[in-house]
């Protein structure tokens, strides 16, 4: 219960008390001044999601004795309500381990990351304080997108690469075939393999003798100027910012002033420590050892990732830093109810305060009043966010239809003078400039990887053709699976297009996807019409080969009674559309009619009074969803 209170305000004191150890581990056994970096390795884990990544991290925590061998332990470093609720990790957390190998101890520092592949950020980010990954692949479903996407990162990283073949205990393992695909995709030798189940914990120890064997230890010294990377932020309301750091190099005390690379901002070393995964105060931390530092800072943008920290007066050569997280999802966000809007506020701030990639700009509407333009690494980011906002904070918000980041040249000499620049982004599509002052729009591309088993091909290949998206290329992994690479437009994939994919290959395929830089587009501003008035917050961009879903996906829009309509230009308006809750009761069933019509009135709780309709709070996002026949 603490630690997944651990980051709530209420039950903070509390587990200070708890835990705060001095100096040493729990057994007060060990020395960190005296702890030789020869003797350090610092380890992430990266996986395809459900791999096993988090399974296996709590069987390296109970055999290196940092949490007790129990139940209630299951996935103790997926600490946010939402994944425990979801089985997903968004936000990444660390472990210090102490194992005895051949006589010496080691300090093994763990870094748990996301699986998914909006989060693909916090994995570059975790990458660059560790020497050594653990590549988990599950031995009935074998190599997956994300498991490529994670070696390329860790590879490019020049990261020594442990390949792990987890869940040997399912009926349906097939470890040599899995073994097979990775000598043939990845280029690793079959015999680096470790075959585990983390479940059950067989072979496990194998994988903590791996990580000391094959993992080269860090490579600083204690006698350096103090060097450390920050890899993770967080914000508690005690104390600001909690920064997670790898040091480089060096060492850093309680009390030192140490000044931000990035910003050139001094502040006070306030206080320091392991986490095992919960917090072990110390007063230093030396070359090689990863854990957290309270300084002062106020704000997480203080403690950007990839920045480095150094001593106030030995200065020194920054870190190469990371790329800043991207937002590539815009949407709005209003309170259902605007006299909700200042706890909305705080909410959001709180949250936001958490999670640096969220990036927050007023808005307002004449629809939906005073709110907000939020950025997203992608739909699931987004919708961890809200479902957070929804669950920590008990908010409840509308979403409007996500947009990705267009671009647009434009060819009024006027306009260009305005905004100081050809190219213009556009995030909000209510501001999509019309074509008579425009040269050309441009969208996001991303290059994506889809690998599934070969009898769904077909299908694959229709979804990718009917999301406009164009093969770059398709190779065979084993006998029976593909790898395909195809370029897509960002917005044909953002909203529903994994869910798709997933249902159309009753959920073997797995996608992953990189970004590809802009491309030409012919995109149209799409408004749609309540009752004759145009709602700005439903207008979207849409590809001119999209209008032919627009009449199927009207129909799905509507609840209740109204007219609706939908306007690309005046030509090619579509005629509205009208929808009787009470169409499908046949005779005189008053009983169904009476449920229907209750059920309308419930729904109607959940709307929002736009002009003089009420629309569904989801149909601000389901606009954009489609199904494929
Ligand atoms: N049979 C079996 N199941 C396993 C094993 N390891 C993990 N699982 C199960 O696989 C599922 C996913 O495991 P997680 O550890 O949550 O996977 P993950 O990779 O951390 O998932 P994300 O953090 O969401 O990416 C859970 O239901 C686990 O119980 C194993 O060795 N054998």
């Amino acid at each position: 219960t603490l630690m997944k209170a651990g980051r709530h305000f209420s039950c903070y004191r509390f587990s200070r008390v708890l835990l705060s150890v001095p100096q040493t581990d729990t057994r007060g056994s060990v020395d960190l001044s005296k702890f030789p970096v020869d003797r350090i390795r610092n380890f992430c884990i990266v996986a395809h999601i459900d791999h096993g990544k988090s399974t296996l991290a709590d069987r390296l925590l109970e055999m290196t004795g940092a949490i007790a061998k129990t139940e209630k332990n299951k996935q103790v470093l997926d600490k946010l309500q939402v994944e425990r609720e979801r089985g997903i990790t968004v936000k990444a957390q660390t472990a210090s381990l102490f194992y005895h190998h051949k006589g010496q101890q080691y300090l093994l520092n763990l870094i748990d990351t996301p699986g998914h592949v909006d989060f693909s950020y916090e994995v570059s980010r975790s990458l660059s304080a560790c020497q050594g990954v653990l590549l988990i692949v599950d031995a009935n479903q074998g190599i997956q997108a994300q498991t490529v996407a994670n070696f390329y990162l860790a590879f490019e990283a020049q990261l020594a690469i442990i390949p792990v073949i987890n869940k040997i205990d399912l009926k349906n393992a097939d470890p040599d075939r899995v073994e097979s695909q990775i000598e043939k995709v990845l280029d690793i030798p079959k015999e680096e393999c470790i075959r585990i189940s983390a479940k059950l914990g067989m072979n496990v120890e194998k994988v903590l003798q791996a990580v000391v064997e094959r993992i080269p230890p860090p490579t600083g010294s204690i006698d350096e100027p103090f060097k450390a990377l920050v890899f993770d932020s967080n914000f508690d309301h005690y104390r600001g910012v909690v920064a997670n750091i790898a040091v480089v190099g060096g060492r850093v005390n309680k009390g030192d002033k140490i000044v931000s690379a990035h910003l050139g901002k001094t502040y006070e070393v306030n206080e320091l420590g392991l986490l095992r995964p919960d917090e072990h105060p110390t007063q230093k931390l030396f070359a090689g050892q990863v854990g957290y530092m309270v300084a002062g800072m106020k704000d997480v943008k203080e403690a950007q990732i990839g920045d480095t920290l150094h001593l106030q007066n030995q200065p020194v050569e920054a870190l190469p830093g990371f790329k800043p997280a991207k937002a590539m999802v815009f949407a709005g966000m209003y309170p259902v109810d605007q006299s909700e809007y200042p706890a909305l506020r705080s909410a959001m701030e709180r949250l936001t305060l958490n999670d640096s990639s969220v990036t927050v700009q007023k808005d307002s509407s004449l629809a939906l009043g005073a709110g907000w333009r939020l950025g997203f690494l992608g739909l699931l980011h987004m919708e961890v966010f809200n479902q957070r906002l929804e669950q920590e904070y008990n908010a409840s918000v509308i979403i409007t239809a996500p947009t990705v980041p267009y671009k647009a040249v434009l060819s009024s000499a006027r306009l260009i003078k305005e905004h100081g620049s050809e190219e213009i982004t556009i995030v909000n599509p209510a501001h999509f400039p019309d074509r008579s002052v425009v040269a050309e729009y441009l969208e996001p591309m991303v290059l994506g990887t889809i690998l599934a088993p070969d009898a769904y091909t077909g299908k694959i290949m229709s979804l990718c053709l009917n999301r406009r998206a164009v093969q770059k290329n398709m190779v065979y992994i084993d006998d029976q699976r593909v790898m395909m690479k195809y370029l897509f437009p960002l917005n044909e994939i953002v909203v529903d297009f994994y869910d798709l994919l997933k249902s159309l290959s009753s959920g073997y395929a797995s996608f992953d996807y990189e970004n590809a830089g802009y491309q030409a587009a012919d995109l149209i501003k799409m408004d749609i019409l309540l009752n004759g008035q145009p709602v700005e917050e439903l207008t979207t961009i849409i590809h001119r080969y999209f209008m032919r879903w627009l009449k199927r996906l009207i129909g799905r829009l509507l609840l209740i009674e109204y007219y609706i309509q939908v306007s690309l230009n005046k030509a090619a308006a579509i005629k509205p559309y009208r929808k009787n809750v009470l169409a499908k009761c046949y005779g005189g069933d008053i009983t169904r009619k009476m449920k229907l019509l209750k059920k309308q009135a419930e729904g109607k709780k959940k709307m929002r009074r736009v002009g003089n309709v009420d629309v569904p709070k989801d149909a601000f996002i389901s606009v954009l969803k489609r199904k494929e026949k």
